[in-house]
């Protein structure tokens, strides 16, 4: 009997910890953490310091994390109205707000503390700024007030990259603003290929989202411009001599993928295409990133 209560106050304990891991949004903050590391790869020659890869990758990925649980606490109440994320723990009631506010509070700041003091007060200001760009300005008022809200908003989401370089470097350098642009194109196309598929629930929830207010196929067409511009913009890393050859070659192929999918959606959609083409364009960063990593080696090294 003992051990039966046990079991179950041990299994309650790793359900709640499992909650507070899905507070922090922990698949989107593993990419942004990992746009982060690229970053910081590529703002050096060799390889950057122990010190600050690893307390600069700490600092960003709880203040990302705290970023996405204030999210998920200003938006409790529209999370509720939609399927998607009606499951979410501060929905259920698994977490209260008094936890979830606590918790968002103590990982913000001590990513905040770790990165001023183990990394450089200018990373921890701009990572602060980045948490406050989306759990702030995007969460509070972009999102409910304009169809551009993930356009303007996707600059926090864009900002991790430069965030990484400065970790190592104490500046915000040129090719680092090369890298927040190719997630600041992106952010449209990954966003609304998933809105397009959720349109109902987004004006449901009487948020304005693109597909809500002008229609999807308008969407459609948004999504592809923007894919061309990502083409062009993903061009940037080898035309500055950022980075060499198999960078653009992995580069081109997956921007034919990505603008494959954009002109299928808009012109020869099917269902299930929106969802597909949202799956292909977190494949695709990640793509990107690991392209820009393994060049900036090969070339390095030779
Ligand atoms: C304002 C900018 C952005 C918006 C509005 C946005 C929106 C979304 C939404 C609504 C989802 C679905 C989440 C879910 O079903 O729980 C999602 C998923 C995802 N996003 Fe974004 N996103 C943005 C920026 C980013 C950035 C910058 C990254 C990474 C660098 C990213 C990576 C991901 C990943 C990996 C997923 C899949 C998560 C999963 O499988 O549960 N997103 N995004
Ligand atoms: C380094 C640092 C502080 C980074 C913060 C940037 C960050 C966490 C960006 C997340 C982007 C994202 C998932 C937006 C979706 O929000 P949403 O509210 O539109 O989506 P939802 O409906 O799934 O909640």
């Amino acid at each position: 009997m003992v051990a039966t209560a046990d079991s179950m106050k041990i299994a309650g304990r790793k359900y709640r910890l499992h909650e507070y891991y899905e507070l922090c949004k922990p698949r989107v903050v593993m990419l942004i953490v990992f746009t982060a590391i690229v970053g910081m790869f590529l703002a050096v020659p060799g390889l950057p310091p122990l010190s600050a890869l690893l307390w600069g990758t700490l600092g960003i990925a709880l203040q990302a994390a705290s970023a996405a649980a204030v999210n998920q606490i200003i938006d409790r109440n529209i999370d509720a109205r939609m399927a998607r994320t009606c499951g979410r723990p501060l929905v259920t009631g698994t977490l209260t707000m008094t936890e979830s506010i606590v918790f968002a509070t103590v990982i913000g700041l001590l990513g905040f503390a770790l990165l001023w003091a183990l990394v450089n007060p200018l990373t921890a200001v701009l990572t602060q700024f980045t948490l406050i760009g989306y759990a702030g300005i995007y969460t509070l008022y972009l999102k409910r007030a304009t169809p551009q809200n993930i356009v303007i908003g996707g600059a926090a989401g864009a900002a991790p990259p430069v965030l990484g370089w400065a970790a190592v470097t104490g500046e915000v350098h040129a090719h680092a603003l090369i890298l927040f642009a190719i997630i600041f194109v992106w952010t449209p196309p990954h966003f609304w290929a998933l809105a397009i598929d959720r349109r109902d629930e987004y004006a449901k929830a009487d948020i304005p989202m693109l597909p809500v207010t002008h229609g999807i196929d308008y969407t459609r067409t948004q999504v592809l411009l923007y894919t061309v511009l990502l083409t062009a913009v993903t061009v940037l890393p080898f035309a500055t001599g950022m980075s060499g050859w198999l960078y653009l070659g992995g580069t081109l192929i997956l921007d034919a993928v990505f603008l494959a999918y954009a002109v299928r959606l808009k012109w020869w959609p099917v269902p299930g295409l929106p969802m597909r083409t949202f799956g292909y364009s977190i494949v695709y960063l990640m793509g990107i990133f690991t392209l820009l990593l393994v060049d900036h080696y090969v070339v390095s090294f030779q």
